[in-house]
Order: structure tokens, then sequence, then C-alpha cells
């Protein structure tokens, strides 16, 4: 299993697919998956259950999967110790996006429930994160300035 982990707007579910398509393997898309599981969207999931009720799907998501496929994770599924060992059983890849990069690509987006509050509150997240990004890693790939099509490349390349 491959899996594509990252902050919210460094690139997992845009790159997840593509990547894929490279390795001609299937492609999962956590939320999506665990979105239909529950019927729920996720800002609706954390509006009528709270966090930590989407924290555990996300982890019986993680536990259930098996077989071959680029996993496009959620951004805080690194926020469990459980989730990062699970993950490193198979081969976790960090898309590692500057602060610049994240703001500007997710400055009109609503959709993400965790992307809220103030701008230091989010910047706050984005550097607590960081460490545990990097520690669950067997490669980062900085993806700033750099096209879907080239990072899914050099993920392919890094690979063989
Ligand atoms: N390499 C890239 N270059 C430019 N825009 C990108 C790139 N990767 C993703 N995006 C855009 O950034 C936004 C967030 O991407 P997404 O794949 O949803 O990130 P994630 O799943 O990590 O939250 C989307 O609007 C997407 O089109
Ligand atoms: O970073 C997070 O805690 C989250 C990231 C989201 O996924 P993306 O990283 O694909 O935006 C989604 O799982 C949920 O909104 C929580
Ligand atoms: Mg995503």
């Amino acid at each position: 299993m491959i899996y594509l982990i990252g902050f919210m707007g460094s690139g997992k579910s845009t790159i997840a697919s593509r990547l894929a398509e490279k390795l001609q393997c299937s492609c999962i898309e956590m939320d999506e998956s665990i979105e239909k599981q529950e019927g729920l969207t996720i800002p609706e999931m954390f509006a009528q259950h709270g966090e930590s009720y989407f924290r555990e799907k996300e982890r019986d998501f993680l536990r259930s999967l098996e077989g071959e496929a680029v996993v496009s994770t959620g951004g805080g599924v690194i926020l469990s110790k459980e989730n990062c060992e699970m993950m490193r059983e198979g081969t976790v890849i960090y898309l590692h996006a500057g602060w610049e990069t994240i703001v500007h690509r997710l400055k009109n987006d609503t959709s993400r429930p965790l992307w809220s509050g103030d701008e230091s509150e989010k910047k706050q997240r984005f550097e607590d994160r960081l460490r545990l990004y990097k520690e669950a890693a067997h490669h980062v790939v900085v993806v700033d300035d750099k096209a879907p099509e080239v990072i899914a490349e050099e993920i392919a390349a890094r690979l063989k």
C-alpha cells in the first residue's frame, strides 16, 4: 500500500489518482470513502458528531484496508500513533507544501472544517503537524511550484 500524507491542500487527492494511473493500481480516497460509508459530508460529520467521531472512522477505515492501492489520506491521519504504525507497514509519502502554497490553494475553501479560524490558528496547526508528517514518512516530496503530473512522476521514479 502507498499512502500519501500531508497538510490540507498539499495535493494528496490530486496526486493520488495520477500516481495510481502510472502504477496501474487502484486509488482509494479516504475522506470520500468515509463520507459514503457515513452518508454525511465531512463538515456534516464534524458538526453533528465532532472531530473525535471522524477520527474513529478514519482509524477504522485504515484498519480495514488490504491489498495494493494508492491511498489519499486526510491531513489529520498522522495525529494517531496507531495510524502511523499501520501506514508504515506500507510506503508513506509526505507531500510537503510550504505555508504560502497552502494558503494560496485553500484561500476560497469552505469544505475543510479544520481550515477555519484566524490565520494564526491555521498556521499553528500547520507548524504543529510538520514534525508528525516527517516522522511518519519514508519519502518526502516537496510540491511547491510543481505541476501534479511532475509530482506524480517524481514519486513513481522514487518508488522504482
Ligand atoms: N501541484 C499542484 N499545483 C497546483 N494546484 C494544486 C496542485 N495540487 C493540488 N492543487 C490544488 O490545490 C487544492 C487542494 O488539493 P487537494 O488535492 O484537494 O489537496 P489535499 O487532498 O492534500 O487536501 C485543489 O484546488 C487542487 O486543484
Ligand atoms: O487535516 C485534517 O485534519 C483534515 C483534512 C481533510 O482532508 P484533506 O487533507 O484532504 O483536506 C479531512 O480529512 C478533514 O477535513 C480533516
Ligand atoms: Mg484530500
